[in-house]
Parts: structure tokens; sequence; C-alpha cells
């Protein structure tokens, strides 16, 4: 692609200067020099580990003509061309989807940010409008999916390199709708510049991710900073409930539209009966019977319904796929023992899912069954979730087991001890620590007893136990599977 072609989509405003011919056709692109050669264009990248500034003389030596760079750097060889940005996050984002022909301009991308229930949400758009017979791609933490091939994820959101070759992949297998999470870590990175989107849906903003945005504040600004930067032809989505709905609606030139189950809304949803295999309710006047536990559910619904109302499509058609939707992979997955107990393997691993989760087990308990937990932290990750996800564990459980959940580069004794101290003395009496997983769910499936609920919380769906940067395969579906025998 010509160089001129390539920085097309970055703001004259926002290009310092261009040293260096101006006719010059770049190969390819990317930010890690390591993926270098002949003709490339190499974005230098201030990462949160390193400075791809540092890299610009590997870049060089593999064969890179064009180097966009916005710190001071050495531009002496004449053979390439160094085009200094005002912020080349923000630049990588904009020649990304120029490589890729603009891709988000051809879709409907709609993102989903907020702290929980993203991944529930795209999913079951990208399923509702692939029920509704269109071409539909998703992007998301568990898989990523264009029409009806599978892509493994390695992020909630992808790099602005990948996220657009994906958007292209869509537009080139005929897809008319785009779903994707939006993560804070995204946001603040700017892996979304440059994209064009048709819509942005919030769910909520409870506390995660202190160990990278530092505050609830730094958290709540980020997620923010989407919606302040859609475009005046996208609508906002959001939910209302949550005390942060309407701050988010603040500064965008979108369309705005809410969505509540409590007050006065676009969108409105009312649960009629909640029982162990789904829920009755109403949405905007209509009943209707989901395969669904849990009110957080029927808020990502109700965000679904709205959604799909936004990009045009009919409600009573939208109402039938609605009943017909399957809980997402790892989302309150229920699993039945032939000894009449039910253990329940859910992603909850911020204080605020545990808890919602736990309610959800509690609404539709059948008289006189318990609660057995077991739960774990990520290590590496913000600590200050520990010691509350151990509290709120143990006040709505009957037996709470402490264990291990991917411990990283962490002891994973001591982010069990980080979680025991949250526990008074009392509590303490209902918390048992084991510290291997494996061990941890045979214990709760030997406590259980007929109509008891075993919660396996944290790791949902995933298929590893992450210690010291190995993936061991840990899955806790097939664990569970295996000791009931079934
Ligand atoms: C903390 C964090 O978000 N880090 C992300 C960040 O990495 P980084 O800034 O640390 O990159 P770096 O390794 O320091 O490198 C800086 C630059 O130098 C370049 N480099 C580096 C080495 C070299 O030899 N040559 C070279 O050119 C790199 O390619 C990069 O451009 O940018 C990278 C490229 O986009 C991401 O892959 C990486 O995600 C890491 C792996 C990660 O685990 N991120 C998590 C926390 C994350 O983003 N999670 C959210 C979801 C959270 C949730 O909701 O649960 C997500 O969206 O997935
Ligand atoms: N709307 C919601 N409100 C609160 N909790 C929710 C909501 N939806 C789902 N949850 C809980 O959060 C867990 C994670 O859900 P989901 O994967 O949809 O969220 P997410 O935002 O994608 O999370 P992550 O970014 O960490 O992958 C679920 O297993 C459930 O326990």
């Amino acid at each position: 692609m010509e160089l001129q072609a390539l920085i097309s989509n970055i703001k004259s405003e926002d290009i310092v200067e261009i040293l260096g011919i101006k006719d010059v056709n770049v190969t390819g692109i990317t930010s890690d020099s390591r993926k270098v050669t002949t003709g490339y264009a190499f974005i230098a990248l201030k990462g949160v580990q390193v400075d791809g500034h540092d890299f610009i003389a590997k870049a060089i030596e593999l064969g890179a003509k064009v180097i966009i760079h916005d710190e001071d750097t050495d531009t002496s060889n004449s053979s390439v061309t160094y085009i200094k940005v005002k912020d080349a996050a923000d630049a990588i984002g904009k020649i990304a989807s120029a490589w890729y022909g603009n891709p988000s301009q051809k879709l409907n991308l709609v993102g989903v940010t907020g702290t929980n229930g993203k991944t529930t949400t795209a999913t079951l758009l990208y399923n509702v409008f692939r029920k509704l017979g269109y071409g539909a791609g998703l992007l998301s933490t568990v898989c990523n999916y264009v029409n009806d091939d599978q892509f493994p994820a390695t992020h909630t959101t992808p790099d602005p390199i990948s996220l657009n070759e994906f958007l292209a992949k869509m537009v080139e297998a005929g897809c008319e709708y785009a779903f994707m999470e939006v993560s804070s870590h995204a946001i603040h990175q700017k892996r979304i510049s440059g994209l064009e989107f048709k819509g942005g849906i919030f769910s909520n903003l409870t506390q995660d991710h202190l160990d990278y945005h530092g505050t609830m504040q730094d958290y709540l600004k980020a997620k923010k900073a989407f919606f302040d930067n859609l475009p005046a032809t996208a609508f906002t989505l959001t939910n209302v409930d949550d005390k942060n709905g309407l701050v988010m609606l603040q500064n965008t030139k979108a369309k705005k539209y809410t969505y509540s189950l409590r007050t006065l809304a676009d969108f409105k949803a009312r649960v009629i009966e909640k029982h162990f295999d789904g829920t009755a309710i109403e949405i905007n006047g209509r009943e209707l019977e989901v395969q669904f536990v849990g009110v957080f559910n029927v808020y990502n619904l109700l965000a679904v319904y709205g959604a799909s109302v936004l990009l045009g499509e009919d409600l009573e058609k939208i109402l039938i796929v609605l009943s017909t939707l399957k809980s997402v992979a790892g989302r309150f997955e229920t699993i039945r023992s032939k000894d009449g107990f039910t253990a329940i393997v859910d992603y909850a691993h911020t204080p605020d899912a545990l808890v919602n989760v736990l309610g959800a087990i509690h609404d539709v308990l059948e008289g006189g069954g318990r609660v057995i937990t077991v739960v774990g932290c990520g290590g590496n990750r913000d600590k200050t979730k520990r010691p509350i996800m151990a509290r709120e564990a143990v006040t709505l459980s009957d037996q709470v087991i402490l264990t291990s959940d991917n411990p990283r580069f962490e002891e994973p004794q001591s982010i069990v001890d980080d979680m025991v101290a949250g526990l008074d003395p009392v509590q303490m009496k209902k918390a048992l620590c084991i510290v291997d997983r494996e061990q941890a769910i045979k214990t709760a499936c030997t406590f259980a007893k007929p109509g008891d609920v075993i919660l396996i919380a944290g790791k949902g769906h995933e298929d590893y136990q992450d210690v010291k940067g190995v993936k061991h395969h840990f899955d806790d579906k097939e664990i569970v599977k295996n000791i009931l025998g079934l």
C-alpha cells in the first residue's frame, strides 16, 4: 500500500513531521520489531513493560522502510521515512484501519463495555443476529467468530492490527454485523482508535482491574472515554440502574438510550418468576420465558433486546429468538449429580459478579438446600479484591473452600492468605483452605447432599491454570464431570 493511503486516516494536525521520501510502498505493518520484514512500516509504542522506541534500530535492520513514532528518535538513516505523530497508540488504530480497507465502516459494529456482562451480552447479540439470518462476527474473551468460523481469543479486545484484521475477515465473509467486547485496558491503550462504531453498550461498573487503573475514578474515566468518542451517528445504550449509567452519557455526541429494571427508561424489563432452569420475564410489556438464571442475566437480555431494536430489528422476532437462547460457555453452567445435588460452573471473578451469582442461586434454591462455594483469586491482578471476595463468599454460602485460580507468578498459598485476611474468626469457621483446585472441587462434592448447590467460581470457560507463565490444562467442568462419573 502507498504510504499516503496508509496514513490517510490520521488528521494532519496529529502528524508532527515527516522526514524522508513520501513515495514509499509499504508491504506490511507491525508494532512488534520481531515481526518486521522488508518494506514494513514499524509503529513504535510505549508499552506497559518496554518501550517500542528501543526497537527502532532492530526494525530497520530487519527491513522496515517506514518508522512511525511519537518520541524523539535517531532519524539519520536516509533510506527510511520517519513519521513523528502526536500519539503513536492513537495512530496505529487508524493505520491498521486503512491497511485493512476501513472494515468497521462496512459493518454495523457494536461495542459492549462494563465490568461484568460484556461476554454474555456481546455473544448473545451475535447469536440473535445469526439466528435472524444475518452474517455476523464476534470478538470476545471466550472465542472470536466470523459467521460460524471460530478463532481462538487471546484478549478481550485484541490489539488494533489483529482487531482490524478480524473485522476485514468479517467483511470478506459477507457479515453485516459485528459485536465486540471493549475492555477498559483496550480503551486506555487506544486499541479501538480509528474504529467506526454504530453503537456502544454500558452494562455496569464495580470494582476490578485496580492493579492496572489504580483507582476506581481512573477505571471509570477509561470506560467513559469509549462513550465520549462515539460519533453522532451511533447510539449509546446504558444501564441506568448502575450509578454510573448516566455518567457515561454526559459528553457523548451519540443518540442516548437507557435500560432499566427499576426506573424510567427506553427499554424496561421485570422479573415475573425465577426458577432453576430459567426465568419468566416481561420486556416492554411482553411476557416471555428465558433459559437464563439470575437477575443479572435479565439485564444482559434487556441490553441485547434494546440494541437489536436500535439496530432496526422487529420486536416480535427478537423476543422469539431471545426465548431460544442458551447460556454462554462457563456462565452459570449447571451439572446435575446422580445423587441429587447440582454443581454450577461460573466465571464470576469480581466481588460484584460473585454476589450476583450467589444471589441468583439463593433465589432458586429449593427448600433446605445448602450452598457450597469453591473460589480463588488470580495472581498478579487486583489484590484488593481478595479479602472482599472471601467475605462475600462466606456471607452468602454455608461452606466455602478457598483455593487457587491462575496464580501466575505469585505463590498460591499467599493469595489464599490474602483472602483469609478478610475473614473474622466466626466467618473463618465456614471456610476451608485447599490450595489444590482439583482437591477443593473433590472436597466440595464429598460435602454435598441432595438438594445442595456447589458453586465453582472464577474460571468459567477457561481450560487452563496459569502457573508461572505456563498454562496447564485445567477445566472445572471436566473435573466435576469426572468426579461425578458423568
Ligand atoms: C498490561 C497490558 O494490557 N499489556 C498489553 C500491552 O503490552 P505492553 O504495553 O506491555 O507491551 P510491551 O510488551 O511492553 O511492548 C511495548 C511495545 O514494544 C514492542 N516490542 C516489544 C519487544 C520487542 O522485542 N520488540 C518490540 O517491538 C511490542 O510489540 C509493543 O508494541 O499491549 C500488548 C499489545 O496490544 C498487549 O498484548 C498486552 O496485553 C497483555 C498481554 C495482557 O495480559 N493484557 C491484559 C491485562 C488485558 O489487556 N486484558 C484486557 C481484558 C481485561 C478483563 O476485562 O478481564 C483485554 O482486553 O484482554
Ligand atoms: N450484567 C451483569 N451484572 C453483574 N454480573 C454479571 C452480569 N453478567 C454476568 N455477570 C457475572 O459475571 C461473570 C462474567 O460474565 P461475562 O463474562 O459476561 O462478563 P465480562 O464483562 O465479559 O467479564 P470479563 O471481561 O472478565 O471476561 C458471569 O459468570 C456472571 O457471574
